[in-house]
């Protein structure tokens, strides 16, 4: 018999089908406790969960007596209480690697849209006011041999620091718990503490997953070390940052600008002051947002689910340790 599954994205129809070759499927629309609810034979039958986005916790858990594997399309999987799911000996498969590069790209795309203003010109143009030679009230600041922060010198930091490194002369300044030496002998980045970090970098970029400890790492005292001309992109968790203490840094002058793809509630409130602030580059979560990459990351998924039913988490497992 085939291990039921609970689907909770759209898949293309190629992926679908091989899920559906390996697995009985049930598609849901989310993990809402509405869905639950109008699922809830189908929820605690499932022994696989394949999806992205929502929270999985001990109540979904409690309505999935039959769970053994979680497939995460993403990276980061802080919606995932991991604890929950070791006590109960489900594993959690993620899809590292194949949207690297694309995040990557993602926050260097910030980085030059921040310091030359990209969002901000392209809008005063369309709105009819190149009228005569642009002058200094339209300049922006260079991204080259400058100065790359890094927080979260893992997989996306590694790619973000060969990319400002090798096609922008950048040094790179990262701080970790322990020295990177790829990173050093690869880019000679160098490691240092986060005040020294946030005092010398002209570019703060975050690609660090939440946690307990990462969260509202960047708050009020942080920016305040941060030059007055520097800028602070975040494409990890939004809850990183203290947004609110982003705002009050931004809206005083304190920085020169900020490009963010991720927010502490996710979509942005229509009423954030992030939105009417000129020198503040919002995206709406589109780190890994090719169709190239976002096909790659369901494909992995599709086949991390299907390894870890049949007893493999060789490869993109979060939690080994809960198959002991
Ligand atoms: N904006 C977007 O669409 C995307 C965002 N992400 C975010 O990026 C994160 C990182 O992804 P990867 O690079 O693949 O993960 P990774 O695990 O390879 O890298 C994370 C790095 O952060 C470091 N780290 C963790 N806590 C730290 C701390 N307190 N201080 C200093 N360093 C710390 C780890 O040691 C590791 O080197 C994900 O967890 C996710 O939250 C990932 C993909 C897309
Ligand atoms: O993979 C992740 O963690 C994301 O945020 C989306 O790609």
């Amino acid at each position: 018999m085939k291990p039921a599954v609970i689907l909770y994205k759209k898949l293309p129809d190629d992926l679908y089908a091989r899920l559906a070759e390996q697995c009985d499927v049930t598609e849901v629309s989310n993990l809402s406790p509405e869905s639950q609810q109008q699922h809830a034979a189908a929820f605690r039958q499932a022994e696989g969960l394949l999806g992205s986005g929502g929270k999985v916790n001990g109540e979904l858990l409690a309505n999935m007596p039959n769970l053994r594997v979680c497939s995460s399309v993403s990276v980061g999987y802080d919606n995932f209480d991991v604890a929950a799911l070791n006590a109960r000996h489900v594993v959690l498969m993620h899809t590292p690697t194949v949207l690297t590069e694309t995040v990557a790209d993602t926050m260097m795309a910030l980085v030059l849209s921040t310091a030359r203003r990209v969002p901000e010109l392209d809008a005063w143009v369309k709105a009819g006011h190149w009228q005569k030679s642009i002058g200094p009230a339209q300049f922006g600041i260079d991204v080259h041999h400058k100065t790359l922060g890094i927080l979260g010198m893992g997989r996306i930091g590694m790619a973000l620091a060969q990319r400002a490194h090798f096609g922008f002369g950048m040094k790179i300044l990262y701080n970790a718990r322990r020295e990177h030496e790829e990173a050093q002998s690869r880019f000679g980045a160098q490691r240092c503490e986060l005040k020294e970090l946030l005092q010398q970098s002209d570019f703060v970029c975050i690609s660090l997953p939440l946690t307990d400890e990462t969260h509202h790492l960047i708050g009020a005292a942080e920016l305040e070390l941060m030059k007055p001309d520097a800028v602070l992109i975040n494409a990890g968790r939004g809850p990183v940052v203290d947004e609110k203490a982003l705002i009050a840094a931004l809206q005083a002058g304190k920085l020169h600008a900020a490009g963010l793809d991720v927010f502490e509630q996710e979509p942005v409130p229509a009423d954030s002051p992030l939105l009417s602030l000129p020198n503040v580059v919002t995206l709406p979560h589109i780190g890994s947002a090719t169709h190239e990459t976002r096909y790659g990351m369901m494909q992995d998924a599709v086949e991390n689910l299907i390894a870890a039913l049949g007893g493999n988490v060789d490869k993109n497992c979060v939690n080994p340790q809960a198959l002991k």
